[in-house]
């Protein structure tokens, strides 16, 4: 396949942070924590956006959250997600950001599908509710800028087909003065089913001047070139692409770059990465542990969702996938992947294959009335999360 044509290739800006290239790792609630964006950052550059954190249980100072909120050292910038409904909580937890220097950016979560999320009227359901929408953003955009901190937003196309906002709210977002806008193109009904819309993304490019982000379905470097070069977009936003391919970010780095990719990890590379994965979790566990041994264990635990995703398509039997899924110390998994036949080429035919959730079509649970409440900016009830993460 040749190469897509790419109209414009210019360092990601977003407030005063210029990154090269331009590509952000999409937050992942349960996936990037600290220990994974670590893994990420030494494949490439771009912008690797931390763990949701709900801004109820950032302004009630919760102790699960706050260690969630964890930067390597050389990290910038560092980026956190938010997730809020309500405008004044939102300004409050944006004010500790700033005040406690906890992050150089701060992108608002408006793109969560989850039932528990849009029954109360939260995440993807929030934008319909265009007056609270606006009114949200710009509560965070000025509790943000007198520091400096850019406030982007990262949203869906809309509720579903008959209910699409994506237009209408990244001109409010711009209107009420964010750096960038993120589009997931896809309504909050597809979940992560189908294939991104990238014509929507092609046309919110078109409608807004502030870099507009595009999100959904880069599995390989070129599908980055290919949406950029479709949309137009500033900048890619890559998130289940990169599940057990960590080496997307280099690939995608010499993409952008203009290099010929690297070759494809064989079994022995891709177990080398995995326990260097598994490495990173069980410092940053134990980092955030009373001991040290807790702290191993934990970040095995955290380890074993990824397990899979690093195998998928090669030839390992299961009761090996089995053990690697249930490990509880870095010797354990030294002792299984030295089990690994480390010449084992990887298995092109998964290369562009969808990873992770991929769920179908649903019903979106919504508040009663909601749709019938578009100039009603009064704050849904009970939709505030008191828990980060999910
Ligand atoms: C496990 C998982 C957790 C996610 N958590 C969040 C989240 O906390 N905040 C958010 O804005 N999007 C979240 N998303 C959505 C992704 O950021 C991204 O928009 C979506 O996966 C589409 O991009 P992709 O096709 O590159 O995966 C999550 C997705 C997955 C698969």
């Amino acid at each position: 396949m040749t190469a897509p044509t790419v109209p414009a290739l210019r360092p990601l800006t977003i407030g005063r942070h210029e990154v090269w290239p331009p590509v952000v790792l999409a937050p992942m609630a349960g996936i990037t924590n600290v220990g994974f964006r670590q893994l990420c950052r030494e494949q490439g550059g771009g912008i690797y956006v931390c763990e949701m954190i709900t801004t109820v249980a950032l302004v009630e100072r919760n102790p699960k959250t706050l260690r969630m909120i964890a930067f390597g050292d050389d990290e910038r910038p560092r980026s956190l997600q938010l997730y809020g409904t309500d405008p004044e909580i939102t300004a409050a937890a944006v004010r500790i950001v700033v005040e406690k220097d906890l992050a150089d950016h701060i992108d608002l979560n408006f793109g969560c599908p989850v039932p528990k999320v849009t029954r109360r009227g939260g995440g993807s359901a929030l934008p319909w509710r265009r007056r609270l929408f606006a009114r949200l953003v710009r509560a965070a955009v000025d509790a943000a800028s007198p520091a400096g901190v850019p406030v982007t937003v990262k949203m869906r196309k809309g509720i579903d087909d008959d209910h699409l906002t994506y237009v209408e709210a990244g001109l409010a977002a711009q209107d009420a003065g964010v750096a960038a806008v993120a589009l997931h193109g896809r309504t909050a009904a597809q979940r992560y089913s189908g294939t991104a819309d990238w014509d929507a993304i092609a046309a919110l490019k078109q409608a807004l001047d502030v870099p507009v982000l595009g999100n959904g379905d880069i599995w390989e470097a070129d599908d980055a070139l290919r949406m950029v070069a479709h949309t137009g977009v500033d900048g890619v936003v890559v998130g289940r692409g990169c599940l057990g391919r960590p080496w997307l970010f280099a690939d995608l780095e010499a993409a952008f770059d203009g290099r010929p990719e690297r070759r494809l990890p064989t079994l022995g590379e891709v177990a080398r990465t995995m326990r260097r994965h598994a490495e990173l979790l069980v410092d940053q566990f134990t980092a955030g542990s009373r001991t040290p041994a807790r702290g191993e264990r934990d970040g095995c635990t955290d380890f074993r969702k990824h397990v899979a995703w690093y195998l998928k398509g090669f030839p390992v039997g299961s009761e090996l996938r089995r053990e690697l899924a249930m490990i509880e110390s870095l010797a354990q998994l030294d002792d299984l992947l030295g089990k690994l036949d480390p010449t084992e080429p990887f298995p092109v035919a998964t290369l562009g294959q969808p990873r992770g959730r991929t769920n179908s079509p649903g019903k979106v649970f919504l508040p009663e009335g909601w749709l019938a409440s578009r100039d009603d900016d009064t704050v849904p009830e009970g939709a505030e999360l008191a828990d980060s993460g999910g």
